[in-house]
């Protein structure tokens, strides 16, 4: 029999340390893995799945590998690549979205009786608020002060439409049921929408459950603190019908309570009697001095070691009076000066982290007056990586490399076996669509120093992706696409962009990071420097009209946002800046002095405490 996978991951399991690592990966049971950042959960995880594949899965069964968002996928994908392991008939990756859509919801909802309608597309944002409001309007003055985000969780907490679900807030339940009703009136479903679907297909029939444990003998789950009630919901019921379950996460890193997310459900799933629970406790990341501050910033400390004793961190805070603009510039100024300290460094090797897109959108315009290149994630960066986006600059690539010179190539081959992914679901006779895709590449390679990059992606829809048009289960994907096509016009952000660079933005490399908060999750690099650290800013303060005062968040909110500040500042290896101004500017404009974060004074509590400089 043909081996599943190259042994290659043997030699690097033999990485694995003492401290947890070894364990988990030696698990036979369900298993919960706890640990903190740089711990290598991510390294264990692919290993171990390398070892389940090799092992415990025949021919005909499928480790499903599911993760919380794009972002980790992807780096769930490229590190399975980096041990030799492609997507295979044996291995799903993917994200729990369309994890539900693809393998429960589409192919079986119609067998039973679900809410959803007999057509339906997927929501857009753009959609989902326009329900919302739809809702919000039909309840009137009541729900005026209504949150997207307080219902997703009262929906995701309320499970069965019962009582409890009417009585416990009256409000949210009416706005939860009218904006359902909005959004089936359109024949829409919306993300959440799968989930509470697939929840409640897998609770009421046996045998979805046998289906999905005959396919799916074993189910790993990264990140699971981001999982709310529903999924630790369906967790538990395919354990209890056999399916095994290898959990990871880490309980400090959680960080999207506004979908739900109860960090809590890790460890209870580790207490459970049929789960053998690991913990890690060597950071392989950070300095020992990051680590001791970061260690018990969140909850209780752990003990947390830093694996590189002897690596010392830079921890500075940066005072810019004159308010964001002047973080930006003096942020910007940090990173280059951070390169040129080392010979080795580059500028991927520097991340910018700020709270939202709207700050990005100042960071990225400001790295551009000064011709800087960078890698952008946030809600308003030109367009979202996804598999179709990152398909497309492959192939810009691809058209648009020159062999005369040093540098890494994707292949032809690579490029059809991505195409075959990606359409063989909408595609009937794939071979011949395959064979006009290469014909497309070669003819647009053989002109590559005359087509531009948007008459060059335009073509790719209409002739390539046109299937994706109206299909619902790549509906946001393809959006990203077209909103790549549009940044890419002429009244376009992305204007003056030709087609290798549209090519060059598959590669990171000598790019600044300019991420979120909430994106820099799962990643790392040398240096992180982050703005934005006043009250007002990272966290938001609370405006009590009565009192004229403004106050910090309640306080779930604000260990979420505890957490978040954590997660930035786990991501460095090396040095962290932090930028503050010590005052933020209302919606009016007013300008209030609330002094630097709350956040930055508990690090100076730790600071002093610990004498971690
Ligand atoms: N046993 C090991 N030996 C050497 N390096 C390791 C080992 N385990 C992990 N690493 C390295 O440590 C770094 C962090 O690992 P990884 O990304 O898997 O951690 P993580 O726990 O998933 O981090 P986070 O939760 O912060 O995203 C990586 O560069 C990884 O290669």
């Amino acid at each position: 029999m043909q081996r599943k996978v190259a042994s290659f991951y043997k030699t690097e399991a033999l990485q694995l340390n003492e401290f947890g690592q070894k364990a988990a990966y030696d698990s036979n049971t369900n298993c919960a893995v706890i640990a903190g950042p740089g711990s290598g959960k991510t390294k264990t995880l692919v290993l171990k799945v390398a070892k389940i594949l090799d092992e415990e899965i025949n021919d005909y069964q499928k480790v499903a590998c599911i993760t919380y968002n794009r972002q980790c996928c992807r780096e769930l994908q490229q590190r399975f690549k980096k041990i030799g392991i492609s997507l295979n008939e044996n291995l799903y990756v993917g994200t729990v979205h369309s994890f539900c859509l693809s393998q429960i919801v589409s192919p079986l909802a119609h067998l039973v009786e679900s809410e959803l309608p007999a057509t339906y597309s997927i929501a857009n944002e753009k959609q989902r608020n326009d329900s919302f409001e739809s809702a919000k309007s039909r309840i009137g003055e009541a729900a005026k002060y209504c949150s997207f985000a307080t219902m997703t969780n009262y929906r995701m907490s309320y499970l069965e439409r019962d009582e409890s679900f009417n009585s416990n807030d009256i409000l949210y339940a009416n706005l939860v049921t009218n904006y359902e009703r909005f959004l089936r009136s359109n024949s829409l479903v919306d993300f959440d929408d799968l989930i509470l679907i697939t929840r409640k297909m897998i609770k009421d029939y046996a045998w979805i459950r046998d289906i999905l444990k005959a396919k799916f003998p074993i189910i790993v789950i990264d990140e699971y603190q981001d999982l709310g009630k529903p999924l630790h919901e369906i967790v538990l019921l395919l354990v209890e019908h056999g399916v095994k379950v290898i959990a990871v996460g880490d309980v400090d890193q959680s960080i999207y309570g506004f979908t739900g997310a109860h960090p809590e459900l890790l460890l209870s799933l580790s207490e459970r009697s049929d789960f053998e629970k690991v913990e890690m406790k060597l950071n392989y990341r950070s300095a020992q001095n990051i680590v001791n501050l970061s260690d018990g910033f969140v909850g209780a400390n752990k003990g947390v070691v830093a694996h590189n004793q002897n690596r010392v961190a830079t921890i500075d805070y940066h005072l810019c009076p004159n308010g964001l603009e002047e973080q930006v510039d003096e942020a910007l100024k940090k990173a280059l000066a951070c390169v040129d300290l080392l010979e080795s460094r580059t500028l991927s090797d520097v991340a910018i982290l700020y709270p939202d897109a709207k700050t990005g959108d100042i960071v990225a315009q400001k790295a551009t007056d000064r011709g800087l290149f960078y890698s952008r994630i946030d809600n308003n960066a030109p367009y979202r990586k996804n598999p179709m986006t990152n398909f497309i600059e492959d192939c810009a690539s691809w058209i648009t490399f020159d062999w005369k010179k040093q540098g890494k190539s994707i292949y032809l081959n690579d490029l059809i076996k991505s195409f075959t992914v990606l359409t063989r679901n909408f595609i009937e006779d794939i071979d011949s669509a395959a064979l006009n895709f290469v014909k497309f590449l070669w003819s647009s390679k053989n002109i590559s120093n005359l087509i531009t990059a948007e008459a060059f992606v335009s073509k790719l829809i209409t002739e390539h992706f046109s299937v994706f048009i109206d299909e619902p289960k790549t509906k946001d994907d393809f959006y990203e696409v077209l909103k790549m096509q549009s940044s890419l016009k002429d009244d376009g952000v992305l204007h003056n962009i030709n087609l290798q660079m549209l090519g060059d933005n598959r590669d990171k490399s000598n790019k600044l990071n300019l991420i979120t908060y909430h994106s820099s999750k799962g990643c790392e690099y040398d240096v992180v420097i982050a703005i934005g650290l006043d009250n007002g800013v990272f966290p938001r303060l609370v405006y009590k009209p009565r009192e004229r005062v403004w106050y910090y968040p309640e306080d779930k909110e604000l260990q979420e946002k505890r957490r978040l500040f954590f997660v930035a500042l786990t991501r460095a290896k090396y040095d962290v800046h932090f930028f503050k101004s010590e005052h933020f500017y209302t919606r009016n404009g007013y300008k209030m002095n609330y002094g630097q974060s709350i956040f930055l004074d508990e690090l100076d509590k730790k600071l002093n405490t610990y004498d971690c400089q």
